[in-house]
């Protein structure tokens, strides 16, 4: 595959070296709002900034280029993407986190979110830990997980936890920054008697790098808007 990298930072480097031992071919490098040409790709991976993404995603709709988007922080215009997409003939991928681990930790997160709704004596509260260069908060993985918890328990949204009270049917996220940490996501069940916690601890940028170059190699050549699970036949 030829593939434009939208977003040369520490994902679209560490991408590249995965797709080129994969056999791929990088023919567009591109890390700043210039104008930039998907003339010779066949597919694009956005790993950029929030405030780019929904250009990068239009741009490529409009050029008839299937796009990977990793990018997180602007998902209040998902919807709006997803319906260009529809609009267009478009192929799409969006994740919060493309990791094979991170994905199968979703669905355990689901599974115990389940299996705790009865139990109203314990309350959620989910942290998140990484590095100091990130721009949102809370992390798009921990926005997941908390839409996870929301389907099948009486919690209705997430706040993030910065000291002032959190309304009781609201999931505190504490959001914390901390030297070169790649990605770490701590959910916590917690009563009077005792803590059930689930994590997930990235040691590398590694996996969320490679599971956005399978994405690619699998959307390549489909129409339609798909997610990891789709991806991984979860
Ligand atoms: N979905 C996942 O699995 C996953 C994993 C890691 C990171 N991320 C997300 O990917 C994004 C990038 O992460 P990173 O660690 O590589 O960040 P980074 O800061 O290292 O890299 C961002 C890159 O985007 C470039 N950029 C800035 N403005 C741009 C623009 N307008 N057009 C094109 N490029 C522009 C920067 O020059 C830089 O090269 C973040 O939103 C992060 O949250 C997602
Ligand atoms: O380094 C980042 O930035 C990460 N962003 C994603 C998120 O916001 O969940 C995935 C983990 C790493």
């Amino acid at each position: 595959m030829k593939i434009a990298l939208l977003g040369y930072g520490k994902m679209g480097q560490t991408i590249e070296k995965i797709a080129e031992s994969r056999g791929h071919e990088i023919v567009a490098r591109v890390s700043s709002p210039e104008n930039f040409t998907l003339e010779n790709a066949d597919i694009a991976i956005d790993f950029s900034i929030p405030d780019s993404a929904v250009n990068h995603i239009t741009k490529c709709f409009e050029a008839g280029i299937p796009i990977v988007s990793g990018t997180t922080g602007w998902l209040d215009s998902y919807e709006d993407m997803v319906a260009l997409c529809k609009e267009k003939n478009g192929g799409f991928i969006y994740a919060s986190n493309f990791s094979v681990g991170v994905n199968l930790f979703f669905e355990f997160n689901k599974k115990l979110a389940q299996i705790m709704a009865p139990h109203n004596d314990y309350k959620v509260d989910m942290t998140e830990i990484h590095h100091t260069q990130k721009l949102d908060a809370p992390s798009g993985t921990a926005i997941t997980l908390a839409e996870g918890i929301i389907e099948t328990t009486p919690y209705t949204a997430w706040s993030l936890a910065e000291g002032q009270s959190i309304k009781d049917n609201h999931i505190p996220i504490t959001a914390e920054r901390e030297g070169t940490v790649p990605g770490t996501h701590i959910i916590n069940y917690k009563s009077d008697i005792d803590t059930i916690i689930l994590s997930h601890e990235a040691h590398s940028r590694q996996g969320f790098a490679q599971g956005a170059v399978v994405a690619a190699e699998w959307l390549l050549g489909k129409q339609g808007n798909f997610s990891m699970r789709d991806v991984l036949g979860l």
